[in-house]
């Protein structure tokens, strides 16, 4: 039983469900006593009834006097969390005060899981032996250190897995630039290979097409099974979605029957496109397991989409209409124990962040596991991420164990310093380059900065012969949505674009990308240009720098000197200088007036 299916069974307050669950939490334990580890995912037993506080009845009857003792203090120490969970709601308090609470809940959940790993059996390997250590030497600085508190009763490893040289899964960290904090240090081994997955072999049929793991999946599935909290962040087009996705259908899955009614996940996104990608690519894992996902997005159909949520499991969602359904009482996500922010840099920025604390707030109040997901995870948002997050890992992937800013290396990105007028001939020039002989089908992708330019360009291009469509926030999302599907299927194989498009959106066949104008940050260049180069393959980015935006010029040079991309003489000039970053919302173009000189004051008689 998981986690949570426990937890359900004291949240309906029905004792008997709740005594019931005890005794088949019991048994299962004897059962998992004498069953050879087959890398199921168990429960942290003893963990789950200490944090939320639950029918400790059938705990006492299985433990001694000391560790009856033992958990009841740490029964106290989690009756902390939540109240300190609660402080750290921001509508409750002030920043200093979200801090300490977030930081007393913090500790308070530690104390609580050392005190019960005391109770607990001293984990060992899956083959026996006492585990040892998976940290790799790298250069990088991967932090995986010493596997003293793998625990095994919160998601039991695969015994091949477990029996693995060390020497593979150090290969597997430093080939990949992996590196995992966890200040738990439960340094579990990543799942390197499906065959390593909890399960049966039915279960891994969705990824028949897929040769192993990405490493982002491969390092978090671990620790999601085991119901911690994760920040991943990977480059582009990495496979974070499956990542995040599995653990939340497999943990649904597992509930019984009984417990599984109501909304258990909820995953946010920025954008509607990538909600409704998101919705896809779950939809293929979580039908075959008996799981119900929905999608609720603005600009359609509130009324379809109200009818859809019944018997929902998982909702995707963009933010802002899945608070209109909280509002008026259509959805309820007090039973979502698994909680998603996807891109999750952009959800926590000026202009989501309000939003986002609102749906958080009325998720589970106890027991939430809270993962965010990104390829660009820039300081000014980790903070605030940290107050929504409990004790989280932290896994990276890529030569950036700081979560430097970092473009996927596959991409050849060539920068142009050009000028306003010089702009629209070049861009014709390059489709009609990238448009013949055998790459005629291949899909382009023009970002342009404004939805007003987004459909000049667009107008431009159809003027000079080509088949084009377009997606921008001035279209109905009739037309977004028909745009994009006609640019996936290939019928229109050129699209214009604004930043609606610039992050999370899986178009394999994109072969290049055109930045007919920089966005506002270099964070957006990263995700624009990761629209092709994905799932490992290669792809290319033409960019179009001007005068305009020299102040990003720095923070481009840096991206592009990491991915050891070519870095023009013209663009060095504008300096290297990184500027601090804009306001979040308003980017570049925002003026903080804090610091502005106090204008004098002038009397007229
Ligand atoms: N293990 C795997 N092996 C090969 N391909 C995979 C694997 N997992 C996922 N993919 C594919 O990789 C592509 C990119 O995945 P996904 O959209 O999850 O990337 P992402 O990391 O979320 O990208 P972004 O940061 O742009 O949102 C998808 O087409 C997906 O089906």
């Amino acid at each position: 039983m998981s986690k949570r299916s426990h937890d359900d069974a004291a949240a309906a307050g029905d004792p008997k469900e709740a005594r019931r669950e005890a005794k088949r939490l019991k048994k299962e334990k004897k059962a998992q006593k004498t069953e050879p580890s087959n890398g199921d995912i168990a429960v942290p037993a003893q963990l789950d009834a200490v944090v939320n506080d639950k029918q400790p009845t059938s705990t006492d009857e299985v433990l001694s006097k000391d560790e009856r003792k033992a958990l009841r203090r740490a029964q106290k120490q989690a009756a902390r969390a939540p109240e300190a969970h609660e402080v750290a709601r921001p509508a409750t308090g002030t920043l200093g005060d979200q801090e300490a609470a977030a930081k007393a809940e913090r500790k308070a959940v530690k104390l609580a899981e050392k005190s019960t790993r005391k109770i607990a059996k001293p984990s060992e390997h899956g083959n026996g032996q006492t585990s040892g250590e998976i940290t790799a030497g790298d250069k990088h600085g991967a932090v995986t250190s010493g596997r003293e508190n793998v625990d095994e009763s919160a998601y039991r490893e695969d015994t091949g897995l477990a029996a693995l040289p060390q020497s593979d899964i150090d290969a597997f960290v430093v080939d990949n630039h992996l590196a995992i904090e966890d200040p738990h240090k439960q340094a579990y081994r990543p799942i390197i290979d499906f065959k390593y997955l909890p399960g049966d072999a039915t279960q891994r049929a969705p990824f028949a097409n897929f040769s192993a793991p990405t490493p982002i999946q491969a390092a978090c599935w671990p620790y999601l099974f085991a119901g911690r909290d994760v920040i991943g962040v990977a480059e582009t087009g990495s496979g974070k979605t499956l990542a995040f996705g599995l653990p939340c259908v497999r943990y649904i899955a597992s509930l019984p029957k009984s417990v599984r009614n109501g909304v258990k996940a909820c995953m946010v996104s920025p954008t509607r496109e990538l909600a409704m990608q998101i919705h896809e690519q779950l939809v293929k894992l979580a039908e075959p397991a008996g799981v119900k996902v929905v999608c609720v997005y603005g600009g359609m159909s509130k009324d379809e989409q109200r009818r859809t949520l019944k018997g929902a499991h998982v909702v995707v969602a963009t933010p802002g209409r899945l608070n209109d359904f909280l509002q008026e009482g259509a959805i309820d996500l007090s039973g979502a124990t698994y909680v998603v922010l996807d891109e999750a840099d952009r959800m926590l920025d000026k202009g989501f962040e309000e939003e986002v604390r609102k749906i958080i707030s009325t998720t589970a109040p106890t027991g939430r596991q809270t993962l965010m997901f990104t390829a660009t995870w820039p300081p000014s948002v980790r903070e605030l991420a940290d107050t929504f997050m409990k004790a989280p890992v932290k896994v990276m992937i890529g030569e950036n164990a700081s979560g430097e800013l970092r473009a996927n290396a596959r991409i050849v990105q060539e920068v142009e310093v050009t000028t306003q007028i010089e702009k629209q001939p070049r861009l014709i020039q390059l489709l009609k380059e990238y448009q013949s002989g055998k790459n005629k089908n291949d899909r382009i992708l023009v970002f342009c900065l404004y939805k007003k330019e987004a459909t000049r360009i667009e107008e431009f291009i159809r003027r000079r012969g080509f088949n084009v469509g377009g997606i921008h926030g001035d279209l109905s999302q009739q037309k977004r949505i028909e745009s994009l599907d006609a640019f996936k299927v290939g019928t229109v194989p050129i699209l214009v674009a604004t930043d609606v498009a610039a992050r999370g959106l899986d178009i394999p066949a994109v072969k290049l990308v055109i930045n007919v104008t920089f966005p506002l940050t270099v964070e957006d260049y990263v995700h624009r240009i990761g629209r092709t180069g994905r799932a490992g393959q290669d792809g290319k980015a033409v960019t179009m720098f001007t005068d305009a935006e020299k102040h990003l010029a720095g923070g481009l040079i840096n991206v592009l000197k990491a991915a050891n991309q070519a870095v023009p003489e013209e663009l060095m000039k504008f300096g290297t200088t990184v500027k601090k970053k804009g306001h979040e919302a308003y980017g570049a173009f925002y003026k903080d007036t804090a610091d502005m000189k106090k204008a004098t004051k002038i009397t007229f008689d």
